[in-house]
């Protein structure tokens, strides 16, 4: 599992550890780690340290404090370093200090012939979008140079991974003590570039947000043993197509049928078209354990959608079922529910633009969770899943390939299979999210909504393999 801490959590911690320690020995642990990866990467790109020309944006703070050591470090190895302060006032003076002694210097301006910029503006301190000096600065960043982010990129909330305004593009991102969320949410997770996290020693209590590895799947995903049969492995529901959207049920099925549900049961006018393509589904009302119910269906069902939810049975609600869903009824469930809104459908039920819940999913998946006491999970750039008060997980495969007609068709009946499989909410969502992810990336772009569903079992597999 990869973890990602809020701004306040590692302020704590850092003040913990900052007290046992003496004065500096943390900002000297983070500026250790920031020259290595940088050194690194001068050996990859040119061969090596000795000789490159280094660039420092240099923030007001510890920020501009760690890019200055780190400069130091990489000056001592002789690089021909560079420093571009903010603001020429608020400089940390023990860093320039460090650095002017190693021989590196200060500069008003960015220089254009560089081999590694580094973006020591703003990391955790930084607060809503760059201030113009700062604004600046990024404008002024040479093109095809790589960038390597101190901490975040800065203009990323470091929080939610809201961007406002102007942002800096890394390519690598040297973070400290934790994974921010902002470095794994869009969009601010494509701002990160490769993000490669250094250990100061910081005691972390429990995460606010996280990432499912392949380990943890394998470790979720419902296997048969021997003495499963078909109904003890989750019989799966599927409430979707109508006369103008088929297809829609054909995918849903397709996803069922390899989410490791025992059986595949299928409701609706599509029956033909989904016994043509799967004569494994069956067909018409019967038991099962989850029921996925919304892909296709049209205007004019709610009312399947609220007798669904009024059973015991887990259900997944997604797309036409979104529509007009009751609070009360939702809140009302013992089963597991959870919901699979897009952008547009979340803002939907939020009452908001849909440009508003791209640009804080975090917030909008927490909401939707609290306000329908469900699991739910944002589709997107990088999906989203959030459940009551644990902390939200964050999809880390999948492909912007998946924006294409019928893929979320693929990801209701997969996310449905694994609820009749027996995983919760939350937990049926993020390793549906996975593999899903994990799928399309294997069939690679441009790719189609059934393709993603045939390559789920290889995803399976994949997850055994570290
Ligand atoms: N935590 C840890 O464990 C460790 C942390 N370490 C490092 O410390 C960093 C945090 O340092 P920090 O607290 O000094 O804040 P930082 O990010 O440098 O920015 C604050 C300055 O920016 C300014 N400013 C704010 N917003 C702005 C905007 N939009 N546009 C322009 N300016 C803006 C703000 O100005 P003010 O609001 O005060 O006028 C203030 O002067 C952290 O990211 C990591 O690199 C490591 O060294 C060791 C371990
Ligand atoms: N830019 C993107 N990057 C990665 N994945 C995306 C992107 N846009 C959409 N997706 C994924 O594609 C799928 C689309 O689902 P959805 O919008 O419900 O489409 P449909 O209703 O046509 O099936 C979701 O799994 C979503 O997370
Ligand atoms: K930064």
């Amino acid at each position: 599992m990869r973890t990602a801490y809020s701004v306040e959590t590692v302020r704590g911690a850092e003040r913990e550890l900052m007290a046992r320690l003496p004065e500096g020995a943390l900002m000297q642990r983070a500026a250790a780690g920031l020259a290595a990866a940088c050194a690194g990467l001068l050996r990859r790109t040119r061969g090596g340290v000795y000789g490159a020309r280094v660039v420092l944006l240099v923030g007001p703070g510890d920020n501009g404090g760690d890019a200055l050591y780190a400069g130091a470090r990489l000056a001592r190895r002789g690089a021909g370093v560079t420093a571009v302060p903010m603001d020429p006032e608020r400089i940390h003076p023990g860093a320039l200090a460090a650095l002017r002694a190693a021989g590196g210097h200060l500069a008003p301006s960015v220089p254009q012939q560089a081999d590694l910029v580094l973006d020591g503006l703003l990391g955790i301190g930084g607060r809503g979008g760059l201030r113009p000096a700062a604004a600046a600065l990024v404008e002024r960043i040479p093109s095809g140079v790589p960038v390597v982010a101190v901490d975040l990129p800065s203009g990323v909330d470091a929080d939610t991974g809201e961007v406002a305004g102007s942002a800096v593009t890394a390519d690598v991102t040297v973070t400290f003590g934790a994974y921010k969320p902002g470095l794994l949410i869009d969009p601010g997770a494509s701002r990160a570039g490769a993000v490669h996290l250094v250990d100061i020693g910081l005691e972390l209590p429990s995460p606010e947000v996280e990432a499912l590895q392949h380990a943890d799947v394998a470790g979720l995903l419902p296997e048969p043993t021997a003495s499963s049969d078909k109904y003890r492995r989750g019989v799966v529901g599927i409430v979707a197509g109508s006369a103008q959207y088929p297809g829609a049920a054909v995918l849903a099925v397709a996803g069922a049928l390899r989410g490791g549900a025992g059986a595949v049961r299928y409701v609706g006018p599509a029956a033909d078209a989904v016994l043509a393509r799967y004569p494994e589904t069956l067909i018409g009302p019967g038991r099962v354990q989850a029921w996925v119910v919304g892909p296709g269906l049209g205007a004019g069902r709610a009312g399947e959608v609220a007798e669904l939810l009024a059973g015991d049975a887990a259900v997944l609600v997604d797309a036409d079922g979104l529509r007009g869903l009751d609070e009360t009824a939702l809140r009302a469930r013992t089963a597991p529910t959870l919901l699979t809104p897009h952008a547009g459908e979340a803002a939907a039920l939020l009452g908001v633009s849909r440009e508003s819940v791209e640009a804080g999913r975090l917030d909008a998946v927490r909401v939707l969770a609290q306000r329908y006491g469900a699991s739910v999970l944002l589709k997107g750039s990088t999906t989203l899943v959030a459940s009551g008060g644990e902390a939200v997980r964050v999809n880390p495969t999948g492909t912007p390939w998946l924006a294409t007609a019928g893929s979320g068709d693929v990801l209701s009946g997969l996310g449905g299979s694994l609820l009749a499989g027996g995983l919760s909410g939350a937990d049926a969502g993020a390793v549906g999210a996975y593999l899903h992810g994990l799928a399309a990336r294997r069939v690679g772009g441009p790719l189609l909504a059934h393709q993603v569903a045939e390559a789920l079992p290889a995803a399976w597999r994949d997850t055994r393999h570290p």
